[in-house]
């Protein structure tokens, strides 16, 4: 195979629907995927919006992900199980200063499992846990969020669409996870919008006794 024939592979669609209730964050969180904004105003979504975001997985993978950001209301209604129909990825969003809105996943979820019931590919769920930014007031532990996420193999998130956080982060993971794609350290690294530095100070006078190690410190914290 010549160099241009392996540069160019075809597209891969992948349609992600987003659900959860009303306010978690669902179209903040797609409108930072797919165009790297915020928007502080709250807009309720009727219904459906919708988004295409192009990304590159390794091995020179385009992935066109079609995100199906989902209205909060639209539980209960007929149109949902039409949304969530054929979807490969479902991403299951709650607000973690808002309990309730970690409870009432349990519908969401019942209404994926309804929707998929007898088909033979199940789609991947993915437990998204928006609003880092807020955790000072955070009502729902870390520990329910990750035994939600064994019980029923969901794969874990926490994001902020605020900030940005992790965004990228977890629409990256969900598409590989889909498409059976292993991600190296550096990649999920480099997809982290959030540097994390560590600063360790030493006294004065142990510093002077440690100028030979000194360096390998730093290396280790860089
Ligand atoms: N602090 C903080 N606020 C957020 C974050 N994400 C969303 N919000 C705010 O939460 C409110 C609701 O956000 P939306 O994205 O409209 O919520 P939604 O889930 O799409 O709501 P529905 O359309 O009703 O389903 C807005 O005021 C956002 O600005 C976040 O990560 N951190």
């Amino acid at each position: 195979m010549s160099d241009s024939e392996e540069e160019e592979s075809p597209d891969r669609q992948l349609k992600l629907v987003v659900l959860g209730d009303g306010t978690t964050g669902k179209t903040s969180l797609a409108t930072r995927f797919a165009q790297e904004t915020f928007g502080k105003q709250y807009k309720q979504t009727l219904g459906l919006d919708f988004f295409l975001k192009r990304i590159l997985l390794p091995g020179n993978l385009n992935v066109t992900l079609q995100v199906w950001d989902v209205g909060g209301q639209t539980i209960g209604g007929k149109m949902l199980d039409k949304y969530i129909y054929g979807a490969q990825g479902i991403l299951l969003v709650y607000d973690i200063t808002n309990g309730q809105s970690f409870e009432n996943l349990e519908d969401w979820y019942n209404v994926v499992k309804k929707v998929n019931e007898g088909s033979e590919t199940q789609p991947l769920v993915a437990l998204v846990g928006n609003k880092i930014d807020l955790e000072h007031i955070r009502t729902v532990k870390a520990d329910k969020h990750q035994r939600f996420c064994q019980e029923n193999n969901f794969s874990s998130h926490f994001v902020s669409a605020k900030t940005g956080d992790s965004v990228f982060l977890c629409f990256q993971r969900i598409a590989a996870d889909i498409l059976g794609i292993k991600l190296n350290k550096a990649e999920l690294e480099q997809s982290q919008n959030v540097v994390r530095a560590e600063l360790v100070k030493y006294p004065e006078e142990d510093h002077q006794h440690h100028t030979s190690n000194c360096q390998s410190k730093v290396c280790s914290m860089q």
